[in-house]
């Protein structure tokens, strides 16, 4: 197993506004890790600093992988005013690899036909990806995530929104992609999520409240669960 994700001392915020402060872990490698913490309290900072959109102000982090992990955000944060087919939208996975300009390759369509079926979502492939449902949206999201091929896949609370069939659904799911042996950091507020992880991250107001097997962690004072 080992570990996959090494932060030491990382701090990050937003122009002047701090965010992180002097947060270390380590999470395991092809194992789920749950990130908790209250609204505000950095889960998304956190999961923006490992995905490489934000550099820390101060810190390290060490991420497996020789490709930056695949960051999945919330299927209410993706657009539908564009026209996409499901289809097109797994297929965007594949553009940093290959560079959106370019034509696709056979390589790429099978990928996302795979990365499709991984989710339950081969049999929507052509439709409108603004017509699905929230849960079938986020699926697609995780498939494009999937498509990345990337080492470590970080999923910004894929259960939001979502019933309890649906969410229920991202959790089997993430089983399964961590079964695949990819590592998997998920943000949740939902202690069955928190409870399903092997092991969790509890932040609380940008610094490292408890870290460790989920029934410590929820154990925690704060952790809200
Ligand atoms: N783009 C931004 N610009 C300025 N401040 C931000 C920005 N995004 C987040 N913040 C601030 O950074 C802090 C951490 O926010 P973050 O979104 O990482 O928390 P979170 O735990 O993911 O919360 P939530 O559960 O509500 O998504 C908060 O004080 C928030 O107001």
């Amino acid at each position: 197993m080992g570990t996959a994700i090494e932060l030491r001392g990382v701090d990050a915020g937003y122009g002047g506004k701090r965010a992180l402060t002097g947060v270390s872990a380590e999470l395991p490698r092809g194992r789920a890790t749950a990130l908790l913490g209250h609204n505000g309290s950095g889960k998304s900072t956190l999961l923006g600093v490992l995905a490489g959109l934000h550099a820390p102000w101060a810190g390290t982090v060490h991420c497996d992988g020789e490709r930056r992990p695949a960051l999945v955000l919330q299927h209410t944060a993706a657009s539908v005013a564009l026209p996409l087919s499901v289809r097109d939208a797994v297929m965007v996975g594949r553009w940093e690899r290959r560079g959106w300009w370019r034509r696709t390759t056979a390589r790429d369509r099978a990928v996302v036909r795979d990365c499709l079926e991984r989710v339950g979502a081969a049999d929507l492939a052509r439709r409108r990806f603004a017509d699905l449902s929230g849960g079938q949206r986020q699926r697609v999201l995780i498939a494009q995530g999937l498509a990345q091929e990337s080492d470590v896949l970080l999923l910004d609370e894929p259960g939001a929104g979502l019933d309890a069939a649906a969410r229920e659904r991202v959790l089997d799911l993430i089983d399964e992609i961590t079964a695949a042996g990819t590592t998997v950091v998920h943000a949740t507020h939902d202690g069955d999520a928190a409870r399903r992880a092997d092991h969790c991250l509890l932040l609380r107001d940008g610094r490292v409240r408890a870290e460790g097997r989920p029934e410590e962690v929820l154990a925690a004072p704060s952790s809200g669960k």
